[in-house]
């Protein structure tokens, strides 16, 4: 068996991925027809060429932009069941799903067109593939904090459905300090709570996401490598990183795939993971990420056992269920299939 097949059949969850980052130009198309949407592409082939960027915001305007296609509930079912389709191949047995209601609440679409679309390919995803799957709900940090109040607002109805609010968008200049008070509301409503930290942010955005906004997941994280204490205490801690390696190269958070930091991270004892974040723009789904990190890092069997193992245990399943997904992992790693 060969290590990508090894990684295709290993059984894993998906912690960071952005529903919205799995728009694929094929279906933005499609959906610009439908809804009678101008994009400013001729072809799909134009579509990918525009995927070239620098830094994160590069990254923002162009999947922004994307998003505009999404109008209408069967929209956002379609989108989420195209990413359900597409990860049944890699393994994926969980996904633990961001959206970003203030991108289309702020285009006039209503909240309730897009979590039941989302939710309505979730019941679907479970029947059809046996894909479990949980909502967090990400507010957009470049907005302000009432924009962030009012989103959780609209959320109420819907609070059994989601599991969690997360922190994305431009991370420079907008510290986590700057929604301790809607995390903390979020939590007295019984939400959990993940924040983007250290992609491009230093190590003090980290600990501001630990230490104000009480996350139990840390998304990235990256950069935390770059301060001792405070790898140490996400170690001691056992934090989940929920760490994206081709988003990483195509945003240039590494230079190359060479540099990346997914061994070093597991050597430092951290709880890695390895996710997508927004497989149509950064050239993968959660196995191409696998692979990628797996060929240009040397990762083991026992490495990529290790990674798997971490999404569960790093999930928001309760623990007798991660129990049964662990004894199916160790039942699929005692096989005898040499990693080639
Ligand atoms: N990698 C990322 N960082 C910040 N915000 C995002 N939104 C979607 N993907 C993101
Ligand atoms: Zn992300």
């Amino acid at each position: 068996m060969t290590m990508r097949a090894f990684i295709a059949g290993l059984p894993k969850a998906e912690l960071h991925l952005h529903i919205e980052g799995s728009l694929e130009p094929e279906l933005m198309f499609a959906l610009a027809r439908r809804n009678n949407i101008a994009i400013p592409f001729d072809s799909v082939e134009a579509v990918r060429a525009a995927y070239s960027f620098t830094r994160l915001q590069d990254f923002l305007d162009i999947y922004y932009q994307g998003a505009n296609v999404l109008i209408h509930s069967q929209d956002f079912h379609d989108l989420a069941a195209a990413y359900f389709d597409r990860v049944a191949q890699d393994g994926v047995v969980h996904a633990e799903i961001m959206f970003d209601p203030q991108t289309h609440t702020a285009r006039g679409i209503a909240f309730d067109t897009v979590i039941s679309g989302l939710l309505s390919a979730m019941e679907e995803a479970e029947a059809k593939h046996g894909i479990t799957s949980r909502l967090i709900m990400s507010f957009l940090r470049h907005l302000d904090e009432d924009d962030a109040f009012a989103t959780l607002e609209m959320a109420r109805p819907w609070l059994d459905r989601i599991e969690a609010v997360g922190l994305d968008s431009s991370e420079l200049g907008h510290p986590p300090e700057k929604f301790a008070r809607v995390f903390a509301a979020a939590r007295a409503l019984g939400l959990k709570s993940v924040a983007h930290a250290g992609e491009e942010g230093p190590p003090a955005y980290v600990v501001q996401a630990l230490d104000l906004l009480a996350i139990d997941r840390l998304d990235h994280g990256n950069r935390s490598l770059e301060d001792a204490a405070l790898t140490a205490r996400l170690a001691r801690t056992a934090m989940t990183l929920t760490v994206c390696p081709l988003s990483n190269l195509k945003l240039c958070v590494v230079d190359t795939m060479d540099d990346h930091p997914i061994d070093r991270m597991l050597r430092e004892g951290l709880r890695a993971t390895i996710n997508s974040d927004d497989p149509a723009y950064f050239g993968g789904y959660v196995a191409d990420n696998y692979i990628a990190a797996a060929e240009a890092r040397g990762l083991s069997k026992d490495d990529l056992v290790r990674l798997a193992r971490n999404s569960f245990l790093g999930s928001f399943l309760p623990d007798d269920v991660v129990a049964d997904h662990l004894t199916r992992l160790d039942a699929y790693a005692a096989m005898p299939q040499p990693v080639a």
